[in-house]
């Protein structure tokens, strides 16, 4: 359900909206002290707020005060002024102040559904909005402003116009596809095709004929001419993903291939040049490899004229958040959900998270999570991060903590009698009620109404 804040003095109408608006989650605020403390708490995309607020509910100051505060503490909030009839000056000089629109009491429940509908709709657009704007940042798809991000996009930017042999490193799932994708973007050559192929996914025998294509009758079952892979990218790039897994028996022909620039396929005697960009990427040490002699040592010179490494999620920082986000909007598409952000600890853990499967595992665990997440807030526990990931309560959290334990404690010690309960914690009757809301304790309530 959506929430909105309403920010009214007059407890009749509090309730009046209770009952009418039962579309929204409504939380209430009576003054500016807790209008405020209830926007930390809710961060709600929308607020009504009548202007006449104590301690000068006959004028508007305290109410346009309010406002410039919310606007301060979240700008992108739609603030609804609620003004008296026809109290035009105020309503006017509070929507040149920001606010979103105004209605004039009487409230008319009909028209005040309408305004809110239409305040969240613009800010679901404008989230939206920031999401993709977020997601085009660098280079297209590859979302991310980190230190580490922007120097290896500026580096693509350096590398595409040439046509340097570019060797990609960086563990799986850090986006290795994504920057060769890139740099052919980016490159003269971004007209022709971008032919990709994994070294480690193709059985031995069959590599050869993938990559150097096969003459009618090589072996059996080969019916027709076939072309490979390089010659498929001919005038276009090549990317020769995990290289590191290509046999030594194959890397020679490769090596012949990088350094003359022609082909011949399985079969065939005819030399054939090809015009191909080669990108090659791997998650694997290669400098160690070719002191194993697993990998040839002037195959390894000749991929890699220039290497670029790409980071692990872990070490981008914020980025986390930002790919995040722009991945939750993308599933929110894709599964027509309404999912509309990430709990604070889902944040904290995804931040402290180790991401061994980097972008890909971050992918995974958000898909499944839009998927069965229960409320419009994705947990930790939603996106498979349990609480020891997240380290560092805030301190609300610690405080909300301890102030739920104490409440159900002292009940309990109280047999669910609310007085007992508060005069045990030292606090007054109405107190422990106003907590018992804030914290959503509500089944302490009814137990007593049932007594
Ligand atoms: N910076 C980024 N922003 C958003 N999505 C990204 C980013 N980098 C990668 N991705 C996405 O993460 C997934 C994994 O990326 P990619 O396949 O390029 O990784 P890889 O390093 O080549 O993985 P592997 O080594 O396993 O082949 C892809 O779906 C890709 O679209």
């Amino acid at each position: 359900m959506k929430t909105v804040l309403v920010i009214e003095d007059d407890i009749g109408i509090q309730k009046q909206l209770k009952w009418s608006l039962p579309d929204y989650e409504l939380v209430f605020a009576q003054d500016r002290a807790s209008a405020l403390t209830q926007l930390r708490r809710y961060e709600p995309e929308v607020v009504t707020l009548d202007l006449g607020l104590p301690p000068d509910p006959a004028n508007a100051s305290e109410g346009l005060a309010c406002l410039h505060e919310i606007l301060t503490l979240q700008p992108g909030c739609k603030v609804i002024v609620v003004t008296g009839s026809n109290d035009n000056e105020h309503a006017l000089k509070a929507i040149a102040l920001g606010a979103y629109d105004y209605y004039q009491k009487p409230i008319d429940t009909a028209v005040l559904t309408v305004i809110l509908d239409r305040a969240f709709k613009l800010s679901q657009l404008e989230i939206e909005n920031k999401a993709l704007r977020a997601a085009n940042l660098n280079n297209a798809d590859i979302i991310g402003n980190s230190d580490a991000m922007a120097k290896a996009c500026r580096t693509v930017e350096k590398i595409a116009p040439t046509e340097i042999t570019t060797l990609l490193l960086g563990e799986s799932g850090t986006g290795k596809e994504v920057f060769a994708r890139a740099i052919h973007r980016q490159s003269p050559r971004n007209n022709k095709a971008f032919v990709a192929i994994n070294c480690a996914s193709i059985p031995e025998n069959l590599l050869e004929s993938e990559l150097f294509g096969y003459e009618k009758g090589a072996f059996t079952g080969a019916n027709k001419t076939t072309l490979g892979k390089i010659e498929c990218a001919n005038g276009g790039t090549l990317l020769l993903d995990e290289i590191g897994d290509m046999p030594l028996s194959l890397q020679a022909k490769m090596l012949r291939f990088l350094q003359e620039r022609v082909i011949e396929r399985v079969g065939g005697r005819q030399e054939i040049e090809v015009d191909v960009r080669v990108i090659c990427a791997t998650h694997r040490n290669l400098a160690e490899m070719v002191t194993e002699q697993s990998f040839r040592e002037d195959l390894y010179y000749r991929i890699s004229e220039i290497t670029l490494l790409i980071p692990p999620l872990r070490q981008r920082g914020h980025d986390i958040v930002v790919i995040a986000k722009a991945l939750l909007n993308k599933f929110n598409h894709e599964f027509n959900t309404q999912i509309q952000g990430f709990t604070e600890s889902a944040m904290q853990a995804m931040l402290q998270y180790n991401w061994p499967g980097n972008i890909r595992e971050l992918q995974n665990k958000l898909k499944s999570a839009v998927i069965l997440a229960e409320s419009k807030y994705i947990s930790a526990e939603d996106i498979g991060l349990s609480e020891q990931h997240s380290k560092t309560d805030t301190l609300r959290k610690v405080r909300e903590q301890a102030e739920t334990g104490a409440i159900r404690h002292a009940y309990t010690l109280a047999n669910g009698n609310l007085s007992k309960t508060a005069d045990a914690l030292g606090i007054t009757r109405p107190t422990l009620y106003a907590l018992i809301d804030k914290y959503r304790l509500h089944d302490l309530r009814s137990i007593e109404a049932e007594t």
